[in-house]
């Protein structure tokens, strides 16, 4: 989504940008836009866009200097975190978001992961190894705050859909090693969701809290979240879980003989009028969302009708999108971190081209393999601007050494995401992290290695998404000459993007660097050509 402050910001660089320059221009948003000052023209006309910088307090402010700095470095024009706060929405304001199921999430919890094994049949993992399954879901555990693993076990598994997930003597075995474990407080069980029974008994055999996947991820995402969809979004996921609680509650309180009996003079019994309120909060979130999709497609239209160029960066989670973003736009406001799942909200960041064309990257929430699927649901909504791009940036940890199996996770949602074959085609792939591998093998011509850390290869990239931006675009960079004493110039003033001048007084001629659409530059050639 792209909030509006932010568009006030992009429409601030975009005036800047196609401002004729021979100026000197200083833009504010949120006040009247230009004041800017006469400099001279003296033939060739250098403009650094180093000065320009937005800041993440108070009202966005951009300030262009004259030469000097690194034109290449489109970094300095930022649109930091701060400005991607959507506006308030009095109206939902009365919906309560915080976590329903909070427990969880406070204090610390000393972890012990338990994965099964499944040996065979249609449970089986072919793509990865339990190694390296526990491994992500150490890490999964790792992106809580105070959360850590304890210990870890693989346990196989002959029948992972029966009630207790393992056979009898395996389950006496589990039940033997974790209450060897006095200091844990949590087992971690690496399966996508329990049931509430299942949880029930493991619980009561163990005496410690049991976590799935589902539980866990959600957490991560309720960590994580910070604009008003995501958190709807992880309201509405949190309702299953809601809703098992209560099956569990009202069988405790069957069982002293009160869940189902009527409560005095409403006709209904307490499971029943739980169930209304649960039923009641899922309508009103479900309203909610619609109307944050609402605002979105209204934004989209006012960005599509503005034309800025939209780069949506996708790939697995921890692969270096938010570091990537972050170097190519010098984003200060970014903060990339070592956890899963650090990116939820979609946030979009503007950033130049080598050609100084205002482009907006869209900073996407990670994939993951195994991901619960409720939630996958609810954050592939998040996803759904990235239909709309212009060019998608597909972002691999090449030094991962699942490396291949992440490609082939994020592919397959791209492919349930029904994105255009065109949009799919023209992809760029990038491998990052080159400076954690010894020696890249069998890099495809088409494959760009960076280290987005360093900065390594981001010349190269900024200039192929430059190309491939052109093309999607239908735009074209290019130098036209012009005579001084025809309306050749003022013409591309006004139908193009005028980037750079370079008089030649002795024959009265201008060599005029512009980005022109396709149909300006056929209009410009019928009208001056001939
Ligand atoms: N060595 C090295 N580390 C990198 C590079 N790029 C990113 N990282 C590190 O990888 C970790 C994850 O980076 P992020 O940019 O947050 O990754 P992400 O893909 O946005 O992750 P999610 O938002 O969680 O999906 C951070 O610790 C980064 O510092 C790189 O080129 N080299
Ligand atoms: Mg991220």
């Amino acid at each position: 989504m792209l909030p509006v402050r932010v568009l006030r910001a992009v429409r601030g660089c975009l005036g800047y940008w196609r401002y004729p320059p021979y100026y000197t221009t200083e833009l504010r948003a949120g006040s009247s836009l230009y004041s800017s000052r006469t400099v001279p023209c003296n033939g060739r006309l250098d403009f650094s866009l180093s000065g320009l910088r937005c800041f993440s307090g108070g009202l966005p402010y951009w300030k262009a200097k004259k030469h000097g700095g690194d034109h290449s470095k489109s970094g300095n024009l930022t649109a930091s975190d701060d400005f991607w706060v959507e506006e308030e929405d009095e109206e939902l304001d009365d919906l309560d978001l915080s976590p329903h199921t909070a427990s969880l999430l406070q204090g610390a919890h000393r972890v012990f992961l338990v994965h099964p094994d499944v040996k065979w049949g249609a449970k089986k993992q072919h793509l990865s190894s339990a190694d390296l399954q526990v491994a992500e879901a150490v890490a999964l555990i790792h992106s809580l705050p105070n959360w850590s693993v304890v210990n870890t076990l693989i346990m196989s598994t002959k029948s992972p859909d029966s009630k207790l997930i393992f056979g009898k003597g395996n389950f006496q075995t589990l039940t033997d090693v974790i209450k060897g474990h006095p200091q844990i407080t949590a087992v971690f069980l690496n399966v996508e969701r329990l049931s509430s029974l299942t949880e029930k008994e493991m619980e009561e055999a163990w005496g410690v809290k049991v976590f799935d996947r589902y539980t866990v991820v959600l957490n991560i995402f309720r960590f994580n979240a910070h604009t008003k969809e995501a958190k709807l979004q992880i309201a509405l996921a949190e309702l299953p879980l809601l809703r098992s609680n209560l099956k569990n509650e009202t069988a405790h309180m069957d069982q002293q003989g009160g869940g189902s009996r009527y409560i005095m003079g409403s006709g209904e019994t307490f499971l029943e009028v739980q169930q209304r309120l649960l039923k009641e909060r899922e309508i009103k979130i479900k309203n909610a969302l619609e109307k944050v999709k609402k605002k979105r497609n209204l934004l989209r239209t006012q960005r599509r009708r503005r034309e800025f160029p939209i780069i949506s960066v996708l790939g697995y989670t921890n692969s270096g999108k938010t570091t990537l973003i972050k170097a190519l736009t010098g984003d200060e406001g970014l903060q990339p971190r070592d956890q899963l799942f650090a990116t939820l909200d979609v946030t979009s960041h503007a950033g130049l081209l080598p050609c100084r064309m205002p482009v907006i990257y869209v900073d996407t929430i990670g994939f993951l393999s195994q991901l619960p699927h409720n939630l996958i649901e609810s954050f592939s909504a998040t996803l759904e601007d990235v239909v709309h791009s212009d060019l998608l940036i597909h972002v691999r940890d090449i030094s991962h050494p699942e490396t291949l199996k992440q490609k082939a996770s994020v592919l397959s949602v791209l492919k349930n995401l029904r994105l255009p074959q065109q949009l799919l085609d023209t992809m760029i792939e990038v491998h990052n992290k080159i400076d954690l591998v010894d020696m890249p093998e069998n890099i495809d011509a088409s494959v760009l290695s960076v280290s987005a850390l360093l900065g390594h290869g981001l010349e190269d990239l900024k200039q192929q998404v430059e190309t491939a931006v052109m093309k999607s675009t239908g735009r074209n960079v290019l130098t036209i000459n012009v005579k001084l004493e025809s309306p050749q110039l003022s013409w591309l003033y006004k139908e193009s993007s005028v980037q750079e001048v370079k008089v030649l007084p002795e024959d009265g001629t201008a060599r005029v660097r512009v980005i022109i659409t396709n149909s300006a530059y056929g209009k410009y050639k019928k009208l001056f050509c001939k």
